[in-house]
This record gives structure tokens, sequence and C-alpha cells, in this order.
């Protein structure tokens, strides 16, 4: 099979072409070794470079008109070497449909179209966002990892499950290269600033700065306004550089363990551009070789935008029969990887894994141990975390849990009554609650009650700033009745702003979306349960929440 693949979502107009029937030929980690005169695949990019300022979008979609064409010729001249002379160079030609910058988006499609037409042969619509996470889990050869892709204009956790690749967690703002190359040019410095505050990083001393996470979505523009606001007070960018890659990907690896802890898998891949980072490579190897997980990143050609990744989600979509009549081939901007139809992985494949109760349990943030009627909670020192880092969230954390868990049950929500606790050590002795996790015994009737008391905690002016179905512990009561108890406050914190009330909802939805068999009734019932108690307002802020385009 040989396919073309073409990209040009953003800056690079790159094309490839995908050439194998071995479906194991670029998988690393195996006794194969490659053979370079067959590499599989061929990639010829031109990047746009802005003269000043960021990515414009009608000049990146000049350098797209000009730049496709060269490169579509030069990688169809690539795939006539290795033809036989028997029908089409190519079987398929797989572009980016999306997301992206509509007008450059427009091109890579008419390019795509054109070929296929001339060629006739099948177009192949592939989602971005996939492709930059299919390229490792196909090299890596890894069962059903969670997946971070970490690109310019996207931030987010997926894990394939129930046919989709679901939205684990996601930046709340902006993609991740875009907020670091937004600092960057406010001190001056040309796009893409990414690899330029790792270099000044290196001789840098780390500055503190906002940390923000929810669950597992993320925000970036209180950290982007401070680091800004350091960079006008004096302070010196290398020590600003240090603190944002410390902060960022910190909150990036940090986010992805509790996606591992919440799936129960032990793989991670790693996409997007900003993979090209050795700190964020450096943090998520260690967090996974703590974890006892595996971890795989691609090499720099398969990182950052290119079209060998385009090709390779292609060959497998067009293996699958999955291509595109060209009148529903149009291009979407807005093209989310929870949309796509996943056909060339099976139905019953998922992130999701069994789960083994073996005495002591390692969360995202703690190991617990469980006793006969207590638990131990210790927050141990995080090493990929910068000491400094790990300390101040090890210490606020353990406070926020211990007083929320109180406030909580104040608000007439049942939580673990805490015996002790040490916030120097990071250590809470609790009460064991509940016979389950919520995830192994996911019920209507256990998610109403957690929707009616997510909406208590918020009426009393708090968030739970984590609520997952592990988070949440299931029991029966003496009379036969459903009993709920909420746990793991530590990202709480008291705020009676409407938005991060809809947050505890949607983040719970995620987790219920990304574990569930049938999702849907249990988020009725979630909703249900909140407006028993709760405020319509939250539930309108949640559908803007889910709304949201998160392409800037
Ligand atoms: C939709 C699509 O157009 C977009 N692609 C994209 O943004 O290009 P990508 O190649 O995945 O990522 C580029 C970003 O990656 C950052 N980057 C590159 N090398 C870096 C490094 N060593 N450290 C930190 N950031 C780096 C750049 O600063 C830039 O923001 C996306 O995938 O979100
Ligand atoms: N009070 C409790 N009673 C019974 N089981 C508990 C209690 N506290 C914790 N557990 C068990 O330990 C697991 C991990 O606890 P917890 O969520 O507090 O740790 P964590 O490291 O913060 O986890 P994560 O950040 O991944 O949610 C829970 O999913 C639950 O199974
Ligand atoms: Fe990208």
């Amino acid at each position: 099979m040989r396919i073309l693949g073409i990209e040009g979502t953003a800056w690079a107009a790159s094309a490839a072409v995908f050439e194998t029937d071995d479906p194991d030929a670029l998988r690393v980690g195996t006794d194969r070794t490659p053979d370079p005169s067959a590499d599989h695949i061929f990639i010829e990019s031109n990047p746009y470079q802005p003269d000043s300022g960021g990515i414009h979008p009608r000049e990146a979609a000049e350098h797209m008109g000009s730049a496709i064409p060269e490169v579509v010729e030069v990688a169809l001249g690539h795939a006539a070497e290795r033809h036989d002379g028997d029908g089409p160079v190519v079987d398929a030609v797989a572009f980016s449909r999306g997301p992206g910058l509509g007008p450059c988006l427009r091109i890579v499609g008419t390019a795509a179209r054109s070929v296929a037409q001339t060629l006739d042969v099948p177009l192949v619509g592939v989602n971005h966002m996939v492709a930059h996470l299919e390229i490792g889990r196909y090299q890596s050869g890894f069962e059903s990892p969670v997946c971070l892709n970490a690109s310019g204009a996207n931030a987010h956790l997926l894990g394939y499950h129930n046919g989709r690749y679901r939205v684990l967690g996601e930046t709340m703002d902006t993609g991740v290269g875009n907020a670091i190359d937004k600092f960057t040019r406010h001190v001056g410095w040309k796009h893409p600033g990414g690899p330029k505050v790792e270099a000044a990083a290196k001789d840098g001393e780390y500055v503190d700065l906002p940390y923000v996470v929810k669950g597992m979505d993320f925000s970036f523009s209180g950290i982007m306004s401070a680091a800004k606001d350091e960079a006008d007070a004096g302070t010196p960018v290398e020590d600003i550089s240090a603190g944002l890659q410390e902060t960022i990907f910190g909150m990036l690896t940090e986010v992805a363990e509790r996606a591992l802890s919440l799936t129960g898998t032990d793989e991670l891949v790693l996409g997007g551009g900003v993979g090209n980072n050795a700190r964020l490579r450096e943090m998520l190897a260690e967090m996974c070789d703590q974890r006892g997980a595996k971890f795989h990143a691609p090499e720099p050609r398969f990182l950052g935008d290119n079209a060998g990744m385009i090709a390779l989600c292609g060959a497998r979509m067009f293996a699958a029969g999955d291509t595109l009549p060209v009148e529903d081939s149009a291009v979407d901007p807005n093209f989310r990887p929870d949309q796509v139809d996943v056909t060339w992985r099976g139905t019953d494949e998922s992130v999701a894994r069994a789960y083994t109760d073996d005495g002591e349990i390692r969360g995202a943030e703690a190991t617990v141990d469980i006793g006969a009627d207590d638990v131990v909670k210790r927050r141990v020192p995080k090493t990929y975390r910068h000491p400094e880092l790990d300390d101040k969230l090890r210490r606020e954390r353990t406070k926020a849990e211990a007083r929320l868990v109180s406030d909580a049950r104040r608000a007439g929500v049942r939580t673990p009554i805490i015996h002790d606790i040490d916030p120097v050590e990071g250590v809470i002795t609790f009460q064991k609650v509940g016979d389950a996790d919520l995830a192994e015994r996911l019920e209507p009737e256990a998610v109403r009650i957690v929707g009616e008391y997510l909406a208590r905690i918020h009426e009393a002016g708090m968030v739970h700033g984590d609520p997952t179905t592990r988070n949440v512990r299931v029991g029966t009561g003496p009379d036969g009745e459903t009993q709920v108890h909420l746990i793991d406050f530590g990202l709480g914190y008291h705020t009676g702003h409407v938005e991060d009330h809809a947050m505890d909802l949607h983040v719970f939805a995620q987790s219920v979306e990304g574990t569930a068999d049938d999702a849907a009734p249990l988020v009725d019932a979630l909703e249900a349960g909140y407006e028993s108690v709760g405020s319509p307002e939250v539930i309108a802020r949640l559908r803007q929440v889910e709304s949201r385009g998160r392409y800037r």
C-alpha cells in the first residue's frame, strides 16, 4: 500500500508518502532493524516562518498556496520512483481536514481533491490531532495508551473508548505552544518561541508562576499574564523561561498521570510540536518510570506538524475502507478529535483497564494505604517536579483537602472524617468510606447523588476541583440504599463563580465519558441530581463550556 499525505493546517506545508504492507514496519522497541534504504515514510516539508509576530493566517495561506504544490510534486516523484508501473502511483490521498486555520486548510483540501481526481484514487480526510497521536501509538506498539497531545494550538489528553478518542482533559484556553509563543513575542523573540524558551531555561533559576489544573483540565492564561508581568518587572527572561517550563510541563505531566490513574492504563504516548522539548519528555518519562508505566515519544520528524503522520493515519483509515466522496470532503477548522468515528480500531478496545485493589493504591498524587477502618494518604514527593513547586503543591493541597472535606460535610455531603493531618509531610489519616470506587459501580442512582452533592457544595460556595469516578466512593446504607461519599478534595477551593461550578460538572462528565460503557444515562442522572438542588445557571454554563471551540 502506498499513501500520499498532505499537511498544511498552520505553518508546515508538507507532503509525505507512507509505503508498507507490513503493519509493524515503523514499530520501535522490537528486534526489527529498519532498513534505511526502504524507509517507509518519506516526508518533504516547507515551513512558513513569519518575519515578525506570530502566524498571520493570510500570510500562512499564501505560503501554502505556493509551497503545497511543490512538496506534493516532490512526494509524488518519490512515489513514482518506487512504483512498478502497475496502477496509480499512490492508492489514496490523505489530507489534514482540520483543525487548523481555515484559509490554509482550504488550500490543502483543494490540492488533495485535485491529486485524487487526477490519479483517480480515493480521498481520506484525516483529523490532524488524531494523526498527532496515532503516529506514536503505531510506533510504540502499545495496546491502548493515554495520549498527550502537546501542540501549538491544542493541548489535550485522549483515550480511545467506545469507538472514539475521548477527551479526558484539555486546555480551557490557549494551546500550550501558542501560550509559550505569546510570551516570547512579548519579550521580542521571533516565532516560534518554544525552542528559544527551552534554550534560555538552561541558564535560568526557577520562578514561581500560577499553577492551574482542574481535574484533568488546565489553563494557561493566568501563567502567561504573570510571566509577562515578571518580564515587565525586570526578572531575567532565562529565569522566567525556567519557571514557565517547570510550571507548564509540570501541569501537563500531572494531568497525564491523573489520566493514567483514572483509566488504570500503564501506557502513555506523546504527540505535537511541544513534544520536541527535552524537559517535557524528561518529566513524562520520569513520571511513567515511577508508576511502572511505559512511555513513548516519537522522534522529532513526527512530533511537530508533518505529513508523515497524516499519511500513516490515512493508511489505516484507507485499509478500513474509510474514504471520503469528493462532495463530502469539506475541511473543518474546528474538527475535534472526539468527533472522529474511529473505523480502524476495534470497538471493544479501550483505554480503561480492569482495576486491581491490592491494599496500597497509587493515585495520581498520593499513595493510599487502606486499613480495616482507616486510610492513610501520603502525598509523596514527585521527583519530576521542581522541588520548590513540589513542596508548595503538596503542602497547599494537603491543607485544602483537610479543610474542604470538613466544609463539604457541613454542607450536607458525605465525606470521610479526618483523624490526623501532617501538612509538612503531606499525610492525612481518614476514616475508610464506601465499598468501592464509583468507577467500579457506575450506576445512575450513585451518579445522581454525585450531581446533588456537587450542587450542595457549590451552593455552599466551594468546588471539589477533581470530581472523577475514582474520587467518589460508593456503599450501601442500612436499608439497602446507595450511599455516596466524595473524597480527594485536594484541588478544591472556595468560589462562587458559575464558571468554576460548571467546570466541576464538566470534569466529572469527562471522566464518565472516557470510561463508561453507556455514558448518556449517567450524564443525564448527574444533571438531574444537580438540578434538584443547584442553580440552572450552572447547567447553562456547562453547555457553553462544552461547546467552546479551542482553536486560538
Ligand atoms: C492545528 C495545527 O495546526 C496545530 N499545529 C501546531 O501548532 O504545530 P506543532 O508543530 O504541533 O507545534 C508547534 C508549536 O511547538 C512549539 N515548539 C516547538 N519546539 C519546541 C520546544 N523545543 N519547546 C517548546 N515548544 C516547542 C512551537 O513553539 C509551536 O508553538 C496543532 O496541532 O495544534
Ligand atoms: N477515605 C477513603 N475511604 C476508602 N477508600 C479511599 C479513601 N480515600 C482514598 N481511597 C481510595 O484510594 C484511592 C486514591 O485516593 P485519592 O483519590 O484520595 O488519591 P489521589 O492520589 O489524589 O488520586 P487521584 O489524584 O488519582 O484522584 C481512591 O480512588 C480510593 O479507592
Ligand atoms: Fe499540529
